[in-house]
């Protein structure tokens, strides 16, 4: 494989491992009544990566723009899980989750994923990155098991990777 793989695949693990928290937040949400978007938090997000970014000698525009994506994609699962239970309240979760859990969770998995990007750098602007970072994106969700709206999410997650 090109080089560029092994720079991708944490990233593409941790963006996974990151959306894998939607679940949980939905269904904390779900049960408290808060709505699935949370500016001020995300605002929060958005500064520690700029901030992890800086202190790893990263890129903040990068991390930036992949944080974004990486928010919208935690909502778009949340909306569907949300939509699901309305329509199917027999699936809906029975004991909610904590978010401030399921927010611990994410504070640990940004900071590993603005090192990712760091880490693959130069990588990502080269030719062969879109191609493998879909290439990567599918083993991981084949990997996972992930379904048709799981992998959708992920590759919205995704969108800003490559330069
Ligand atoms: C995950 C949450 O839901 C949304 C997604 C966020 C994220 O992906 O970090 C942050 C705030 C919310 O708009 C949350 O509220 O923590």
């Amino acid at each position: 494989a090109p080089p560029v793989t092994a720079l991708l695949a944490p990233v593409v693990e941790l963006s996974a491992d990151r959306l894998a928290t939607a679940e949980l937040v939905a269904a904390a949400k779900w049960h408290s009544g808060d709505p699935v978007e949370a500016p001020e938090r995300e605002a929060t997000v958005l500064a520690e990566a700029e901030r992890s970014a800086r202190a790893l000698g990263g890129d903040p525009e990068v991390a930036l723009a992949v944080m974004r994506d990486q928010i919208e994609a935690n909502k778009v699962i949340q909306r569907g899980r949300h939509a699901d239970w309305y329509a199917h309240p027999d699936r809906s979760p029975l004991r909610p989750p904590d978010l401030a859990d399921a927010r611990a969770d994410l504070d640990r998995i940004t900071p590993a994923l603005v090192g990712a990007l760091t880490d693959a750098g130069a990588g990502l602007a080269a030719p062969g990155c879109e191609a493998e970072l879909a290439r990567t994106a599918r083993r991981v969700a084949d990997e996972r098991g992930m379904d048709r709206p799981g992998r959708t999410a992920l590759a919205v997650s995704l969108s800003s990777v490559c330069a």
